[in-house]
């Protein structure tokens, strides 16, 4: 196993930019996949999850496809319990929804904020990723062992040469949509991917980067060894549309969602669309996702069949909490999210 090893840079321009940053040297890609291996058994499944998640999104499976879960994940053993409450009613539910446990590692702030497990995992703000790589891939390993599909945000574009094995599908935040070097990462990865429309509510940013991603890109990356590599990407057909709100403006509503499906198919684009309950939809108020599903399922079965998904941000415990002192044990710390109880009543409804 690699030790956390700080470089010394020696000469005097190295002098100065330690002045700037400080580096501790991580395991490779390669190296932690070594020592935490998928078994061949989670490898076929992960693989057979993204296949049906394909096909909900292309429409030759009519179920609806839920992802759902934390906010953000901060505590491991509620997350696990929250992955068997999950899996369980995913399983009673698994003829109408393809359920997918979102298990959050990285979180995009507007400014500054704990950015995840993966990034700090005490939650201490020195950051710890050689601890957050080891329990983020400990935690996807568990949760899949359940037989949940896992749903991820790709934020730093390393991260998925760690964990991506593990994951079947991911989006790209309403903050990173329009980075090319997002828009690189997706046009690599081997799973159906939900690109946000941006945070002011404009759904261009998303079209032009399901665009972007479709086509084959080369960028500057890292190989599984841990070396300096261009990377060449195949280009990435299985990307889709995830309506989230934004600046105060819902875009769950019929109106809108017929909106962004012409503008998907004028630009040749898939017409899947995700509706995203909560964010700039739920004004950030977790109950308001109750009515939004209800509302977006309505549509579905009155028949918008371009309706091919939901979000929805689900804890043990209803609502969030500010991080410190005595935590509500199952309580999001990031964005408000529905309880466990209304969760499952929610889903039982539709
Ligand atoms: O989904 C979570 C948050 O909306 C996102 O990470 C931004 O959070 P922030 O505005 O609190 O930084
Ligand atoms: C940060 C998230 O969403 P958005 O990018 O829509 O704000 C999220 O889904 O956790």
């Amino acid at each position: 196993m690699n030790m956390p090893l700080k470089t010394e840079l020696t000469d005097q321009t190295a002098a100065s930019l330690a002045l700037h940053r400080q580096e501790v040297i991580l395991p490779t890609p390669a190296e932690l996949k070594q020592e935490m291996p998928a078994s061949d058994f989670v490898i076929r499944q992960v693989s057979e999850q993204r296949q049906a998640i394909r096909r909900i999104l292309q429409g030759s499976d009519d179920r609806t496809l839920i992802v759902m879960g934390p906010c953000s994940i901060h505590d491991e053993v509620a997350a696990l319990e929250y992955g068997r409450k999950l899996k369980a009613l995913a399983d009673a539910v698994s003829d109408r929804f393809l359920i997918v446990m979102r298990a959050y590692l990285e979180k995009p702030r507007t400014t500054v904020g704990w950015k995840g497990l993966l990034y700090d995992p005490e939650r201490t703000g020195a950051g710890d990723l050689n601890g957050g790589l080891r329990r983020s891939r400990r935690l996807l390993l568990n949760l899949a062992a359940m037989g949940l599909p896992l749903a991820t945000e790709a934020l730093s574009p390393f991260a998925m040469d760690y964990l991506g094995d593990l994951v079947s599908w991911t989006a790209i935040g309403a903050r990173t949509t329009e980075s090319q070097v997002h828009r690189e990462l997706v046009s690599g990865l081997p799973m159906p991917t939900g690109f946000k429309n941006g945070t002011d509510g404009g759904i261009a940013v998303a079209t032009n980067a399901m665009k972007s991603a479709s086509h084959p890109h080369h960028h500057l990356g890292v190989s599984a060894t841990g070396v300096p590599a261009m990377i060449t990407t195949r280009g990435n057909p299985d990307t889709h549309l995830v309506l989230r709100g934004g600046r105060g403006i819902t875009n769950y509503d019929a109106d809108s969602i017929d909106r962004a499906v012409s503008a998907l198919a004028e630009a040749g684009l898939s017409t899947a669309v995700m509706v995203d309950c909560s964010h700039d939809n739920a004004r950030k108020q977790a109950e308001r996702q109750l009515d939004i599903a209800r509302e977006v399922m309505a549509q579905r079965r009155a028949g918008n069949s371009h309706i091919r998904g939901l979000m929805l941000e689900s804890f043990l415990e209803p609502g969030r909490q500010d991080d410190g002192g005595d935590l509500r044990y199952g309580c999001s710390i990031t964005d408000p999210c529905l309880g466990w109880v209304q969760t499952e009543a929610l889903i039982r409804s539709l």
